[in-house]
């Protein structure tokens, strides 16, 4: 299978934990993370979110340095990459900041999705159907490797970051391990999901302090 090479890049309280239970966006990486993170995502071809994470964040996923995305442009390339959400049941709203003219935006539906949401959601965004119930991220990986996607960025959350292990579609983990306490049960943490039979290995690649907080790069073992 043809597929771009993908990574999940996440920040992690030091209680594990990528939000907290009310799922709100919670500011986890340091200043120098979101650095590291900006330069990520613009040495990306696309950026994947799951719609839990549009619903709780409504996140731009865009390159915020304008030097980065000069450096793009320089390269022949737009000034940010391709933004896509993996959305069964097209629920993403039409005001999401996703859906905006900063960049092309892909949103990976099902054959469940109703064909009115589809063609609203079409005047702002390139609409793919893969997937009978759920999206399939085998079919989707295939679809944006023919668009020319080479290098995805997973920037999760938990359950999109768990069938992206699920189906083997993970080549590194990029993690910021963050000097705050969240708390919370309930808050989800990098994977959700269930547990595996055998844990999924992976082996350190880099690992460096970005203000306060540790940054690892884990590629799979
Ligand atoms: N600290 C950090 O780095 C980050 C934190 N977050 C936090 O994570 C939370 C959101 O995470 P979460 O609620 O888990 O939502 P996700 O962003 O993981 O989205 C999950 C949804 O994606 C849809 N989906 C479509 N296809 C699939 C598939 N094949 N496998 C799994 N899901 C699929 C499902 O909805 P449907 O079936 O309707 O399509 C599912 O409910 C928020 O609190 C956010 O703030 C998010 C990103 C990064
Ligand atoms: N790297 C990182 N650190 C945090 O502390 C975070 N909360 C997140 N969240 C992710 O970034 C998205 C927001 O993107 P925009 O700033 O709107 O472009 C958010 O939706 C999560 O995917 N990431």
């Amino acid at each position: 299978m043809r597929r771009p090479f993908v990574f999940i890049n996440s920040a992690v309280s030091l209680d594990g934990k990528i939000s907290n239970e009310r799922r709100e966006q919670v500011k986890i990486s340091s200043p120098e993370d979101f650095a590291v993170v900006d330069k990520l995502r613009a040495e990306s071809d696309a950026i994947l979110v799951g719609i839990g994470t549009v619903l709780s964040d409504d996140p731009k996923l865009t390159v915020k340095n304008p030097d980065l995305r000069e450096e793009r442009v320089r390269q022949g390339l737009p000034p940010n990459p391709v933004r896509v959400v993996a959305d069964s049941l097209a629920r993403t709203p039409l005001n999401a900041q996703v859906l905006n003219s900063d960049a092309r935006t892909v949103i990976a539906v099902s054959e469940r999705a109703e064909g009115e949401r589809i063609e609203k959601l079409k005047e702002k965004a390139e609409i793919v159907v893969a997937g009978k119930n759920r999206v399939d991220l085998k079919a989707l990986m295939e679809y944006l490797w023919d668009a020319g996607i080479r290098k995805l960025m997973v920037e999760g959350g938990s359950e999109i970051n768990y069938t992206f292990i699920k189906e083997g579609l993970v080549d590194e983990i990029r993690v910021f391990y963050s000097g705050i306490v969240i708390g919370g049960a309930k808050a989800p943490t990098l994977v959700s999901g269930k547990s595996f039979d055998v844990p999924v290995k992976f082996k350190i690649k880099s690992c460096e302090i970005l203000g306060n907080g540790v940054a690892v790069v884990w590629s799979l073992r």
